[in-house]
């Protein structure tokens, strides 16, 4: 039997299935739910590990599934209670399903209740807050009155508004048991002007200002078409700037040391940008600047970049360096395109190899017959507009 490590959406439904949040549905992909798991390569059966590799259990080719260790990882473990624990501890309660940071007109609704759960639904997807930050912002809310306490469900969000909000409505109820539910009139509609000062300050620091935000600036476009060039002159004015940490992921540097030994090949290439959006990635998580000039030929791929730095709440800034084959072709700076046209490289990228444009970049500068600074200038102001990166170029 194969093991396979679902999504993070699979994994948080794996959990609900196992601890009964989902009853009456105990397994994955009954014809009509949203609750699905896909295995690689066409295997029909797996044992599901955590991204640890701890098994978590085993599906059967009828997606019914046979619980092997409950999930131990993750902040606020000990509040992920199932149905069943939390009906036992809080008898009696108010159960109160919170998808965002409360405001006080949303403690003010709950006054007068008597006690109050909040079920904190913080699967992936579900919240604009992470998973983490909405618990600690229900804790938060908690604290401000008199008798709460917080359990913390993972349902995560499917993609159809309409069967999440059923799920949600569904998983709740199973959480209340025979006890009333009370969802709130208007959540978040005093997000913003109207948050009490610890929840806001829990929302800002998981949504940091533009400017502050993790930031990965990613330089696609034909060798030679001037990322590195660029990459290293907008690092320069960061470094003389100041005020943020900033680390270079070449493509040629890259492949020297992380990605030492990999080929030009399809797969091989997928694989060197993996590795660089996972590097950076980590690097926008901690609010540093990661700026990345490898070729990076392949849509998906970068997408899956964007993905990973998104989700580790990071900005994705695309520039696609658009200077044209011909131009690459006549710089030739080291010589590679005479010996790609020669057949002596083969699966060289714009000879032998597919160059995919990015449909929808940040910024799109051609270098042709303009000075580095000028060019530079097009990424400075899209940055500048985007809130990123107020960077002064050198030429005015
Ligand atoms: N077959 C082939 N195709 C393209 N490029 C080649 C090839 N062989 C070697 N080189 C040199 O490797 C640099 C590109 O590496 P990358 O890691 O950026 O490429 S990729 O993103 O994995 O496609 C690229 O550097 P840049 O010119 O800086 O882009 C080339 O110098
Ligand atoms: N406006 C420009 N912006 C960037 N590079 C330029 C520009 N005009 C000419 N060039 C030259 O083009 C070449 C680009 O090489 P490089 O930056 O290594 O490209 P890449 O990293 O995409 O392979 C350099 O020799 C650079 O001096």
């Amino acid at each position: 039997m194969i093991q396979h490590c679902p999504t993070p959406t699979e994994l948080d439904d794996l959990e609900l299935l196992v601890s009964g949040a989902y009853a009456p549905l105990t397994r994955f992909n009954e014809p009509g739910s949203v609750v699905t798991l896909d295995l690689p390569d066409g295997a029909t059966e797996a044992e599901l590990v955590d991204p640890e590799g701890l098994p978590l259990a085993r599906v059967a080719a009828d997606g019914s599934l046979e619980p092997l260790t409950h999930a131990q990882y993750g902040p606020f473990r000990r509040l992920h209670l199932t149905p069943a624990q939390a009906r036992e501890q809080h008898a009696g309660a108010t159960f109160v399903p919170v998808v965002d940071a409360l405001s006080e007109a949303d403690l003010e609704e709950l006054r007068g209740l008597g006690r109050v759960v909040f079920v904190a639904l913080m699967g992936t997807g579900t919240s604009s807050l992470s998973p983490v930050a909405l618990v600690r912002a229900t804790l938060a809310a908690a604290d401000l009155l008199d008798k709460a306490a917080v359990v913390a469900v993972p349902l995560p969000a499917h993609g159809d508004a309409e069967a999440d909000h059923a799920l949600g409505a569904q998983v709740v109820r199973t959480y209340a048991g025979d006890d009333p539910v009370h969802a709130l009139t208007d959540p978040s509609a005093g997000r913003a002007q109207d948050l009490p000062a610890a929840i806001a300050a829990i929302v800002d620091e998981d949504q940091p200002a533009p400017e502050e935000q993790g930031l990965v600036l990613f330089f696609t476009g034909l060798s030679g078409s001037g990322k590195s060039t660029l990459a290293r002159a907008l690092m320069d004015l960061l470094l003389e700037q100041g005020g943020r940490t900033v680390t270079s992921l070449d493509g040629d540097v890259v492949r020297r040391h992380l990605s030492a030994g990999l080929t030009f090949s399809k797969a091989d290439r997928e694989t060197n940008i993996r590795r660089i959006g996972w590097v950076a990635a980590e690097i926008a998580r901690h609010g540093g600047v990661a700026v990345c000039s490898p070729i990076a030929p392949f849509a998906e791929t970068r997408e899956q970049v964007q993905a990973m730095v998104e989700a580790a709440g990071g900005a994705f800034f695309l520039v696609h360096v658009a200077t044209p084959l011909e131009e690459c072709e006549r710089r030739d700076r080291k010589g590679l395109y005479a010996k790609a046209r020669a057949g002596e490289i083969p699966e060289f990228t714009g000879i032998s190899s597919p160059y995919e444009e990015p449909v929808d970049p940040a910024v799109r500068v051609d270098t042709t017959g303009r000075t580095i600074e000028d060019a530079l200038d097009d990424v400075l102001v899209a940055l500048d507009e985007a809130g990123y990166l107020h960077l002064r170029g050198t030429d005015g």
